[in-house]
């Protein structure tokens, strides 16, 4: 199925094709939920230049109105992952959510606005220790805070060696973040501090609870998308089918873990897209 020209790719699990089945069948009882950066975005060297892939809005917007919704769950703010995704306003994307922080906050589009819980004390705190943190590793150029207001994460991919400067800071911030009753939230070159209470698991399966939804279909890239594969998990035990999609092998505890990996944002949009023709067809 999809077209000659995008056809839809075959899972590579019994389970992820139940999955693809289910929400090929009945995809108005499908949610369809998506991590933003390295899933709809592009890695790119600078965090604040992620923007969705050119291929994955218009997909998106294509399968909104067949599936029961579209939620993007992010450890992004939910502002800034509406507006580097370019997803306000789009036709087809009227009931959008973006789950921001982890699961933290909510964007809908229905309404255009942000739900947060108030800032947790520790963030400020540890964040006031950190240049001292910073200074005593002597880690070179390059590392570079990301202010999250909600969180803030310290991001290493333009170092002078990405990988030694992250396991060098990784004790250290894990230290930082139980001082101040936070957790450290290890990802692609970046360690981010912030409140615990929700992961992408527990905002994943609260939303499906909301939405009564039967079917998921789960895409990340990450370490921090695990919990989200974990909800999946437990949701196909409980009799939903679920698929579960990885963007990329650079997170072999990811993608070992998929039922379809894909090379990555271009490949999960133009999945989108054979999808959307897919059930569009039925
Ligand atoms: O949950 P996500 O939507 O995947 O967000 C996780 C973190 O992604 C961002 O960092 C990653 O993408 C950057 C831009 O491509 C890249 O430079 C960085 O190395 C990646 O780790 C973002 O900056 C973080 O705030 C998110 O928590």
């Amino acid at each position: 199925m999809g077209s000659p020209e995008n056809p839809l790719p075959t899972p590579t699990t019994t389970t992820g094709t139940a999955g693809l089945t289910a929400l090929l069948a009945h995809p108005a009882k499908a949610v369809v939920a998506l991590d933003f950066d390295g899933t709809l975005a592009d890695i790119v060297p600078d965090p604040e230049q992620a923007r969705a892939h050119p291929r994955a809005l218009p997909a998106l917007a294509a399968l909104a109105p067949h599936v029961a919704s579209i939620v993007v769950i992010t450890g992004r703010p939910a502002e800034v992952a509406v507006r580097f995704g370019g997803f306000a306003g789009v036709p087809g994307l009227e009931r959008l959510v973006v789950l921001g922080h982890y699961g933290a906050e909510r964007w809908d589009a229905a309404t255009g606005t942000v739900t947060a819980p108030d800032p947790h004390p520790g963030v400020a705190a540890a964040r006031a220790e950190l240049p001292a943190l910073l200074d005593g590793l002597a880690l070179g150029q390059g590392t570079w805070i990301e202010e999250k207001g909600q969180a803030f994460a310290v991001h290493t991919r333009r170092a002078t060696d990405p990988q030694a400067a992250f396991d060098a800071l990784r004790t250290p911030l894990a230290g930082l973040a139980t001082r101040h009753g936070l957790v450290l939230e290890p990802g692609r070159m970046v360690l981010e501090l912030r409140p615990p209470g929700v992961d992408k698991g527990v905002a994943l399966t609260r939303y499906v609870d909301e939405s009564g939804a039967e079917t998921i279909l789960y895409a990340g890239d990450d370490l921090g998308d695990l919990p989200a594969y974990t909800a999946v998990d437990a949701l196909r035990a409980n009799g939903h089918p679920g698929l579960l999609v990885c963007s990329g092998t650079e997170v072999p505890e990811l993608s070992t873990r998929s039922d379809l990996t894909l090379p990555g944002p271009a490949a999960v949009a133009d999945f989108l897209a054979a999808l959307a023709e897919a059930v569009s067809a039925t």
